[in-house]
């Protein structure tokens, strides 16, 4: 298996989990993005979750995630989505073209909710849920 030494890139960004970074598959030069979460800092219980929200929302669910170890971190691969971060479109968006109405979101708003809900309820219970629900109907 060739991940076991994969190229980290540049930085794509930040969470509460770690750096998500540029990561190339060297056998094919395939570019991915890898989120490294800190062994030391994030319990084991805490990682799998996070790998298996990840599975979740992945493209092709069925395909199963890779996830790679280093001497500080566990590294779980995704694919790279390159449509950049989501607040510094919505204000490019602000800028350029006004607010979004309400109306033309509410079609796309609705199903990735119920995603969203499908996800936290498999993964953290009721309570995200509920949560999630209230915003579909929002
Ligand atoms: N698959 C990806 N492809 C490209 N960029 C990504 C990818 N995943 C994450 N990023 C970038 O890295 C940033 C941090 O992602 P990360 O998933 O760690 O945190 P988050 O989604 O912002 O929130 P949280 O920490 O609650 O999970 C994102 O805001 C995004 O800019």
């Amino acid at each position: 298996m060739d991940w076991a030494e994969p190229e980290v890139g540049l930085t794509l960004g930040e969470g509460a989990f770690g750096v998500v970074s540029v990561c190339k598959r060297r056998a094919t030069g395939e570019e991915f993005a890898v989120k490294m979460v800190d062994k030391v800092e994030t319990t084991v219980e805490a990682i799998k979750k996070e790998a298996e929200m990840l599975q979740a929302m992945a493209r092709q669910p069925r395909e199963q995630l890779k996830c790679f170890s280093r001497r500080c971190f566990v590294c779980i691969v995704m694919d790279k989505l390159d449509g950049g971060d989501l607040v510094e479109g919505l204000q490019r968006h602000l800028k350029e073209r006004g607010q979004i109405n309400c109306h033309d979101v509410v079609h796309v708003a609705c199903p990735g909710s119920w995603v969203m809900a499908g996800a936290h309820f498999t993964l953290l219970g009721w309570t995200s849920l509920v949560v999630d629900v209230y915003f579909c109907f929002m």
